[in-house]
């Protein structure tokens, strides 16, 4: 759950950070009549996800970037303040337990679509984003095959 409280100055911080969930699928709910406070990144800007009553939204996670070996790309998201409202949401993220082995599977890669990501356990991902600053897309590094340069 994620509380807003309202701020006089919300030119000069953010809410949350931006940052892409470590989860496969997240399901967010805005609260009713909360402000919009929630942005996604598409194309370099940042949009607003308007609130819509009664409806919940819906992200990709890191988790799901990888397992479709980057066909499907978690969103980048952060949320902003509001100078008179406070907001709340609510996530609930949808991940495989700490135990599971996962890489991308078998029908998203072949000799001319190369493995982007490599295998490790969902729970060492885990590890890795708490342990680290939301930054943007970054943690994903953690999953990354490094493509070598040989020019
Ligand atoms: O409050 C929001 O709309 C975003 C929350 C969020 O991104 C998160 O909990 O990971
Ligand atoms: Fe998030």
């Amino acid at each position: 759950m994620n509380y807003y409280p309202p701020c006089s100055r919300p030119d000069l911080v953010l809410g949350l950070s931006p940052h892409s969930d470590g989860s496969a699928l997240t399901v967010l709910q805005q609260a009713k009549g909360s402000p919009v406070g929630l942005q996604i990144l598409k194309n370099s800007t940042w949009v607003p996800v308007q609130p819509i009553p009664n409806a919940l939204v819906i992200n990709i996670g890191d988790t799901l970037e990888v397992l479709t070996n980057g066909k499907y790309r978690s969103v980048e998201h952060r949320a902003v303040a509001h100078e008179e409202q406070d907001r709340l949401s609510i996530a609930t993220f949808y991940a495989p337990s700490y135990e599971v082995a996962l890489g991308p599977m078998q029908e998203f890669f072949d000799e001319n679509h190369p493995c982007k990501y490599r295998r490790y356990n969902h729970g060492e991902y885990s590890k890795h984003y708490v342990t680290n600053k939301l930054q943007g897309k970054k943690t994903l590094d953690f999953a990354k095959i490094q493509v070598e340069n040989t020019n």
